[in-house]
């Protein structure tokens, strides 16, 4: 909804700007003469009219050069300006790309709100040249930037150009194997409280439970814990909410949808003296200064220095982040660059895992027999875990050299799991936690023999290339693990299979999510059985991510 209002938004704002770059020199001078005012009135009436007619019918559907490219037809709904909009909401998200790829092949056209035609491409060439050859050429929405810069600061999410290629060689090396095996005994805290919290709940057998909930409090843990180096601790049963988590959720999940509609068609409402706005404006500042507070620590741990909660852990990625020189100039990450990453990867690394989860234990509802292969598999590793260790009540005050005894699984036997490999590659290529994104052509720019003009919305579909039959074959929707034992799904590239997207924008935490998920999944897997609420059927609902509706509830019970 977000990225649709965002859309509407920028959409309007450029119709109109571009109207008063033109028309506004040539009327001005009209409206101050008394005589000429009611035909400069007229003008100014009539004038935008033909504008947005032209704009809307003329150039979007025929003189645009993207209208060379297959695609669906629109029929009557060109009229009201609605393009394909009506078959791509009526469907789930990414359903009809599908459908539309599979009819006109890797590089399609359809059409959004307004007719304004967008470009889809699936081909693996063609999206190599786009993620990598091109790639600073292909840049993120400049509505998306902006909006999460000004809240967040430009971290590596919204980055373009030299700017971003430094941040990223400054923390490739924070994301190494290495730093993430440091991070594996961690990441057990917050799955042994999740077992903790719903063994609660079940006190006398089997029970209903809501799954998104608790995996989003769990991996709000595992990312304040391996990312930060601080312990929210919310999913430990009856945790008091934690301010910053709050006041993000204030910022990005915002109020109701029609209030949003309203500040979308007029951005001036903003800076309107509004609860919403005093709101919106408090929960920025509570983010500026507790995730200051957070690099604060982070620079005291890692020089050594310990404080107030005799907190000493340094493997999480804000204390690696603090340590990083920069090979030329030997210089460090400013505060403001570190509090910048911390809350892109917040951002980026908290919802995409839980919804991950969720998915993958609705498919193994879904499917009893895998998840008993499951569980028989994971059971010789995730069984012997001492839970009793001082790992379990505060993972922050250990040290690397007290984990001893703890018994967790190592992040090489975890990955030695093939099932478990199998099962999470699977769950991510059928349902992508970022089923699609996309990107603003920068100039116009020929690639692969088709002209991409300035301005054009370039869409990027994992949803569409990881479930399409020409690289899937026919069973490209079903929950199958096993297909990646066979050479069809072994043989998928990069440009094919790529939930964490491919090139030099590829997730930069896509170990550090591969193995959390592994954990949470193997953790829960051999505590529970879970089985699906019969008769129930459960939609993919795209919000920030691809989320389950209505609300993922599955019969829980002990193994
Ligand atoms: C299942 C979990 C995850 C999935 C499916 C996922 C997916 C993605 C995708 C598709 C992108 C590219 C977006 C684009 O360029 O349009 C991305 C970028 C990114 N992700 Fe992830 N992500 C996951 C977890 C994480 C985690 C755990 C972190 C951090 C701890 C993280 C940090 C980032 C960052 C910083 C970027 C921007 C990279 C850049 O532009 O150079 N992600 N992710």
């Amino acid at each position: 909804m977000s990225s649709l209002l965002g859309n509407l938004q920028s959409i309007a704002e450029q119709q109109l700007q571009v109207l008063w770059q033109k028309a506004g020199p040539l009327l001005q001078p009209l409206l101050e003469n008394e005589q000429w005012k009611p035909y400069a009135i007229t003008l100014g009436v009539l004038g935008p009219l033909s504008y947005i007619f032209y704009k809307n019918y003329i150039d979007n559907l025929y003189l645009n050069p993207l209208n060379r490219l297959p695609g669906p037809p629109i029929g009557w709904d060109a009229l009201f300006m609605l393009g394909n909009f009506r078959s791509i909401t009526v469907a789930e998200t990414a359903r009809p790309q599908l459908d539309w790829t599979e009819q006109y092949g890797g590089i399609i056209r359809y059409y959004g709100l307004f007719n304004i035609p967008r470009v889809m491409v699936s081909d693996p060439e063609l999206l190599k040249q786009i993620l990598v050859t091109h790639q600073y050429d292909f840049v993120k929405p400049k509505e998306l930037a902006e909006f999460i810069g000004r809240i967040l600061g430009v971290g590596l999410l919204v980055a373009e150009g030299a700017e971003h290629r430094h941040q990223r060689k400054m923390l490739n090396p924070v994301f190494s194997v290495n730093a993430i095996r440091g991070m594996v005994p961690d990441m057990f805290v917050p799955g042994k409280r999740l077992v903790d919290s719903w063994t609660e709940e079940l006190s006398d057998g089997a029970k209903e439970i809501n799954i998104l909930n608790g995996l989003s409090r769990a991996t709000l843990d595992v990312i304040s814990i391996n990312g930060f180096g601080y312990d929210y601790a919310s999913s430990v049963p009856g945790a008091p909410p934690n301010d910053l988590n709050e006041a993000y959720n204030r910022v990005f999940a915002g109020s109701d949808t029609f209030i949003r509609i309203l500040f979308a068609i007029f951005p001036f409402m903003r800076k309107l003296p509004l609860k919403r706005n005093i709101e919106f404006r408090k929960a920025i500042k509570t983010i500026d200064t507790e995730s200051m507070k957070l690099v604060t620590e982070a620079r005291k741990r890692s020089s050594g220095e310990k404080h107030g909660s005799g907190r000493k852990a340094t493997r999480d990625l804000l204390s690696i982040m603090t340590k990083e020189r920069d090979e030329a100039s030997g210089e460090g990450m400013d505060d403001n660059a570190l509090q910048a990453q911390i809350m892109t990867f917040l951002a980026a690394g908290h919802e995409t895992t839980s919804v991950t989860v969720t998915w993958a234990l609705h498919e193994l509802s879904q499917h009893p027999e895998i998840q008993d292969q499951l569980r028989e598999e994971i059971k010789s590793v995730f069984s012997n875990i001492n839970y009793e260790h001082p790992l379990f009540a505060d993972p922050i005050g250990v040290d690397e050299n007290e984990l001893a005894g703890a018994n967790v699984p190592s992040f090489d036997e975890i990955n030695n799991l093939p099932f478990l490999n199998n099962v999470v590659k699977e769950i991510l290529r059928l349902i992508p936690p970022v089923p699609m994104t996309n990107r603003t052509v920068e100039k116009d720019i020929v690639v692969g023999g088709y002209l991409f003009p300035k301005g054009a919305r370039v869409f990027i579909p994992p949803a569409v290339t990881q479930r399409m039959t020409s690289a899937w074959g026919e069973d490209g929707l079903v929950f199958r693990p096993s297909r990646w034992d066979e050479p069809l799904a072994q043989a998928a590239g990069p440009y094919t299979y790529m939930p964490f997207l491919a090139g030099g924008r590829q997730c930069i935490g896509y170990r550090f999510a591969l193995i959390e998920i592994k954990i949470l999944l193997g953790v829960l897997i051999n505590a529970f059985k879970f089985t699906a609420k019969p008769g129930v059927e459960i939609k993919k609902r795209q919000a920030i991510t691809w989320r389950p509706s209505p609300d993922l509830i599955l019969y829980v019970e002990r193994v």
